[in-house]
């Protein structure tokens, strides 16, 4: 694949830094598509329903399901979903006939399958204060141009670090690993202001015709596959203001690096060892290691899973 310089103009017509759309104008914009919103939830019980409640007033016109895809919770988050006025699947619900595999991009996978809109929103569940406009601000272009197929929020980024918040500082992969790595690889997606960002939006058609990643690799790998299949000008960005969520330890960021950097090699024809990460801690005035697996496996294309599905229960028939 020739490695294609950045293209400013696609910052003039794909990039929104000032959405202005009304909520009654992005209804009246849908001319009879349906909106998903779908939340990836694990152990979610503290964070869902304040998420849940920012989103739950737009069900009366312009989300038309709001669905809380439960990736394996063994606390409370699917009673307070629900609660929360969630449709609530679990991965075994979403996808009866196929075991459920670990990792967000499993959830996001089964999230599609378990929902029927034209248009498909997904909001991470460990968000702290989401602004309302979250879900109104990625439809837009969705809903009022042509030939997009992507849209991926951008934000400022706060650092929550102990009791301290910090102006700026979050979204620590991204700015370590991501957007070097795409500069390097591929250029033109290095204007993308969040590539690995869980607030986006997107259509079905696009949804069901790529694999999923496992795990973290999920946003990269869409992002990577919407890039290469449909060209940057189905990808669009707009500014959903402050992401505040849940800021995991750095120990936990080197295994979703490990994750994300698989999928990104193995989108861009580069093989992986597949060999996992181990990260040296300390302990004492020596170390203990832990290692952590990296998985290789997409999840199949959903139109593509019909037809093996079919096939395999032909096969046992
Ligand atoms: O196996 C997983 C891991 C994460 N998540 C959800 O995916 C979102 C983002 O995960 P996380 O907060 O761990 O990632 P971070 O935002 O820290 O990068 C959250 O809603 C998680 O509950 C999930 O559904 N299944
Ligand atoms: O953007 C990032 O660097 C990471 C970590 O963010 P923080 O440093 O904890 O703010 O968070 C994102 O990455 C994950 C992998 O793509 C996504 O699944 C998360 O939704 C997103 O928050």
């Amino acid at each position: 694949m020739t490695i294609t310089p950045l293209r400013h103009d696609w910052m003039q017509t794909n990039s929104w830094t000032e959405p202005e759309w009304t909520v009654a104008e992005l209804v009246a914009a849908k001319r009879g598509r349906t909106v998903s919103v779908v939340l990836p939830a694990l152990n979610e019980e503290d964070s869902v329903a304040g998420v849940l409640d920012t989103i739950r007033p737009l069900t009366a016109g312009l989300v038309d399901e709001l669905i809380v895809l439960d990736s394996g919770s063994e606390d409370r988050t699917a009673d307070v979903a629900r609660a929360a006025g969630a449709t609530v699947f679990s991965r075994e619900e979403a996808l009866p006939d196929l075991d459920p595999l670990p990792g967000k991009g499993e959830a996001l996978w089964r999230g599609v399958a378990a929902s029927t809109g034209d248009i498909i929103v997904f909001i991470d569940s460990d968000l702290i204060e989401p602004d309302p406009m979250f879900v109104p601000r990625l439809l837009g272009p969705l809903l009022t141009s042509r030939g997009i197929h992507l849209v991926k929020g951008f934000y400022r980024r706060p650092l929550l670090d102990g009791g301290a918040e910090h102006f700026h500082g979050g979204g620590r992969v991204t700015e370590l690993v991501a957007r070097p790595m795409l500069t390097a690889l591929r250029p033109e997606l290095s204007a993308v202001f969040q590539p690995l960002g869980g607030e986006y939006a997107g259509t079905r058609e696009l949804l069901e015709s790529v694999p999923f990643a496992p795990g973290y690799g999920v946003e990269i790998g869409l992002l990577l596959d919407t890039y290469h299949q449909w060209g940057i000008d189905a990808i669009a960005q707009v500014n959903l203001g402050v992401r505040k969520h849940r800021n995991r330890p750095l120990t936990d960021l080197g295994f979703m690096s490990r994750q994300i950097l698989a999928t990104m090699l193995e989108r861009v024809g580069v093989t992986d060892s597949g060999v996992g990460l181990t990260q040296y801690l300390p302990a004492g005035e020596s170390f203990s290691s832990v290692t952590s697996t990296v998985a290789l496996q997409d999840r199949p294309p959903l139109v593509r899973l019909a037809h093996e599905l079919h096939d395999r229960g032909k096969m046992r028939a």
